[in-house]
């Protein structure tokens, strides 16, 4: 994503994690947003169960929840491209493993994690910060390590070998997240009116691409911001937090910070989604907030169809009263599109496709 130190400045990198164990009283100025660009950490909106539902999943076998819970999600996917979901069939240990091996992860010493250091998007593992000279507009409060990983088996070895378990533990989650991220699909296509088997075979081929977070304590978390607003690419993304500060934002423009429930799971509709149901659901817009007294992890499973795919509104939702909203596009455009583009001033990729904005 954006903001990764090029790999030339290795010799001068500080992480975010590195700052914080230099006990700051204060984030060095580049990291310091404009107040337009703050949080309001002082008003936070923690829970609107309309806008931000928790979603029994194990109702859609009962036949007689099912329809109410379709209803549920649809609602959602329409008002903010957003919900919880819980009984998902993800067990919790395999949850907190994943955190556990994240925490140990960005726990090493910063020269063992550097050796994953890129900014190449192509890289199957790459180390990022937030610390960035040659573009001062990163302000983010974290370092992430993102994996390529699908299929799995084909990019589990170039996954870190230390801490010794981080495969495994990432892998178990890695490989269930896909089950659920496949079910979810199944929902979400279904209450777009869509055939189950629409697009199969572009999801079957799709991209799996997890982003762990980590976001240290902040000396000054009024000021800066974890991860600047933005909406994910791809279709789905399940994302997990270990404690607040994952905010979205809802139809009135306001920020929303989502409660973290435990074993539930984040899912967050994205770029493609809203494209192909012709903007009928939402590509939801959202951010990371930093605090002074807990560091923060978040695993984002970024789920995406077939990366060489254009994805266009979906023909079965078009006619004359429906015409196309958006352009199609593909991941090359949105690749082109962030690196030419400022989208961490708020300029959002999907508005580019939009054909009457
Ligand atoms: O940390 C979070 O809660 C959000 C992370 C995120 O949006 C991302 O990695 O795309
Ligand atoms: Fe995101």
């Amino acid at each position: 994503m954006q903001g990764v130190v090029k790999s030339s400045n290795t010799s001068k990198l500080i992480s975010a994690m590195t700052l914080t164990k230099l006990g700051l009283t204060h984030v060095p100025q580049r990291y310091v947003l404009p107040s337009s660009q703050r949080p309001n950490l002082h008003h936070i909106i923690v829970h609107s169960s309309t806008s931000l539902p928790i979603i029994d999943l194990s109702n859609l076998q009962n036949p007689s929840l099912r329809s109410h819970t379709l209803d549920e999600i649809q609602m959602a996917c329409k008002e903010v491209g957003f919900f919880q979901v819980i009984n998902h069939g993800i067990p919790l240990s395999v949850m907190n493993d994943a955190l556990d091996a994240t925490t140990e992860f960005f726990n090493l010493a910063v020269e063992e994690k550097m050796v994953y250091l890129s900014d190449n998007v192509h890289e199957p593992v790459r180390y990022g910060t937030s610390l960035n000279h040659v573009r001062d507009e990163c302000y983010f409060w974290r370092d992430f390590i993102k994996h390529y990983s699908h299929p799995i088996s084909d990019w589990i070895h170039l996954w870190p070998s230390n801490p010794p378990t981080y495969r495994e533990k990432m892998g178990n989650y890695a490989r269930v997240v896909q089950v659920l991220q496949k079910q979810l699909m199944e929902v979400v296509l279904e209450i777009l009116g869509l055939n189950p088997n629409y697009l199969q075979n572009e999801i079957e081929k799709g991209s799996q691409v997890f982003v762990a977070n980590c976001y240290p304590e902040c000396p000054e978390p009024d000021v800066t911001l974890g991860t600047p607003p933005h909406s994910d690419y791809g279709s789905i993304t399940i994302l997990l937090q270990s404690s607040l500060g994952l905010q979205v934002m809802d139809h009135n423009k306001n920020w929303l910070s989502v409660p973290v429930v435990e074993g539930a799971l984040i899912v967050q509709l994205g770029d493609q989604m809203e494209v192909m149901s012709n903007g009928k659901y939402k590509s939801v817009m959202h951010r990371a907030t930093v605090n002074s007294h807990k560091k923060r992890l978040s695993i984002a499973s970024l789920h995406s169809l077939a990366l060489e795919k254009k994805i266009g509104p979906a023909e079965n939702l078009l006619d004359k009263e429906h015409p196309a909203s958006y352009k199609e596009f593909s991941f090359k455009d949105y690749l082109n599109y962030i690196s030419n583009n400022d989208i961490l001033k708020g300029e959002r990729f999907i508005d580019t496709l939009k054909k009457n904005p």
